[in-house]
């Protein structure tokens, strides 16, 4: 049943990540990374520009694999058989996802150590 509350772009959106959450593990896979990183941040009382650094990173992470199940899609409904053309579009969307997560474990690492550290010194 549709929610008339929504506006109707907005509901679309909704249901893209619900896509995304029922059929792409890795978004699962990210979104419980999330969940674990925001209960770290509340635990170490993060300082304000350290927030803003984590949620700009989780935010990254997040659209950069809808982006990727999006060209995923396309991919195979475009060019369901095998092609190198197919494979590099694949791949090249993946090697994006892997940027982000190395940025955001980087990043991750940047804030998070010292209070690690303050914790065995
Ligand atoms: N049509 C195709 N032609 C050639 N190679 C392909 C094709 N489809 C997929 N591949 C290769 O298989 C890899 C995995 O593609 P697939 O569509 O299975 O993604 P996936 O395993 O679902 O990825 P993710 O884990 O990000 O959801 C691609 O990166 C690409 O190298």
């Amino acid at each position: 049943m549709k929610d008339k509350r929504l506006p109707i772009g907005f509901r679309y959106a909704i249901a893209g990540i619900i896509y995304a959450i029922k059929n792409e593990r890795n978004f699962r896979i990210h979104l419980l990374a999330t969940v674990v990183v925001i209960m770290f941040s509340l635990i170490c009382h993060l300082e304000l520009f350290e927030w803003i650094a984590i949620i700009f990173v989780i935010g990254f992470v997040l659209v950069s694999e809808l982006f990727n199940t999006a060209v995923e899609l396309i991919i195979d409904y475009i060019k369901p058989e095998i092609h190198p053309v197919a494979k590099a579009i694949k791949d090249l969307a993946a090697g994006a996802v892997l940027i982000t997560s190395i940025v955001a474990v980087i990043i991750g690492l940047i804030i998070f150590l010292p209070y690690i550290l303050q914790l065995f010194l």
